[in-house]
């Protein structure tokens, strides 16, 4: 079916059911979205679902820019493993897996079933002296993000979330986003937590950081020179998942940096792109916009993780069952009104 006559089959049937025609507001813009990307009227109630966390150490934390040191960053890995952190708790409330990928963690982890080793280095540069990486390892980084999603297929997934995992992840995130155009005052902010001569600090990274890189010649430039491993895999991931037609869920401010990277490499992935929600960070909201992104959720979480990703997958289920599970005017003999 053409994807203009399927839309439209998908709107005749959102306003055949027994509600006053637009009632479920953003549910039926996300119902519509589910049948696009699965090309079908009556999308599928996805049955397995992962949410796919992305860990990676960032050279520039030596330069003070977070309140935690960047020992947490494998730390919350072997949390991630032993199922005691947040998003284990939302993962097996929604009914998701969930798996952790070592994209660059200063760390040997030893195997675990749930650990994907794609390291493609031990930890960044500091980009506010020298490039992160070369543009080698920038173009590996992608690839091995896409080589995760080829795997989520393999296994099955029909409905994914990404997550990060890096101390520094905000700071990346910030410098990513203004060499890509947008400016540092709508962007910059703690981050975790951290005080107000921190704050400083962190701006004045930044400031040094993009003046030393500009300018910038392209995505893969940015993630090169100021970006990371693992949101160079994220990115690599949301690109093979629209490839995949595997509806991903973004997360927080540093998955969506991500995806603008990715957004920039091939706009089309946009049509499998799902914001789980606005995070705290005050850039956040500034970069879903640019992608025309609505967020699902707004619950003042600044976490990441793939925490409020999750938690919106129950959202996006309720959605689909609507539009495969109620009765229409016809089936229930409702009347209709006079709604154009
Ligand atoms: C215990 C702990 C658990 C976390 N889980 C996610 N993050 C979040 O905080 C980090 C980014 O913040 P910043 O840029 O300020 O360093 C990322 O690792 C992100 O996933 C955590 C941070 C901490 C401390
Ligand atoms: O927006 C987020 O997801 C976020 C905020 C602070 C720290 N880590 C992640």
């Amino acid at each position: 079916m053409a994807k203009k006559d399927l839309e439209n089959k998908i709107k005749e049937r959102l306003n055949s059911l027994t509600k006053p025609k637009g009632s479920l507001g953003f549910l039926e813009d996300i119902a519509l979205k589910m049948g696009k990307i699965q090309g079908k009227v009556l999308p599928n109630l996805p049955e397995k679902k992962a949410v796919f966390v992305f860990a990676g150490d960032h050279g520039v934390t030596e330069e003070g820019v977070s309140a935690y040191p960047k020992e947490v960053t494998a730390q919350m890995v072997l949390n991630f493993l032993n199922g005691g952190a947040a998003i284990n708790v939302f993962s097996r409330h929604v009914g998701s897996e969930v798996y952790v990928i070592d994209a660059g963690v200063d760390y040997d982890f030893p195997a675990h079933e749930r650990l994907l080793n794609k390291k493609v280095g031990k930890g960044t540069k500091n980009f506010s002296k020298e490039p992160a990486m070369t543009r080698e390892e920038a173009e590996k980084s992608i690839e091995y993000g896409k080589e995760i999603a080829r795997f989520a297929k393999e296994k099955g997934f029909e409905l994914v979330a990404v997550g990060d995992m890096g101390i520094g992840n905000t700071t990346t995130a910030t410098t990513i986003a203004i060499a890509l155009g947008h400016n540092l005052s709508e962007l910059i902010d703690i981050g975790t937590v951290i005080t107000g001569q921190q704050l400083e600090k962190k701006e004045a990274v930044v400031r040094q950081a993009i003046s030393i890189h500009e300018p910038f010649m392209d995505p893969i430039d940015v993630l090169s020179k100021v970006g990371s491993y693992c949101l160079g895999e994220m990115a690599g991931f949301i690109l093979e998942c629209a490839q995949l037609n595997i509806p991903v869920v973004i997360d927080g401010f540093p998955t969506t940096a991500a995806a603008l990277i990715a957004a920039q490499l091939n706009p089309e992935v946009l049509d499998c792109m799902f914001a789980g929600h606005c995070s705290k960070v005050k850039g956040h909201r500034v970069l879903l916009d640019a992608l025309n992104l609505r967020p699902i959720l707004d619950l003042d979480m600044r976490l990441g993780e793939g925490t409020g990703a999750v938690l919106s997958f129950s959202i996006i289920e309720a959605a689909i069952k609507m539009i495969n599970e109620m009765a229409t005017f016809d089936d229930a003999n409702v009347s209709k009104g006079k709604e154009k």
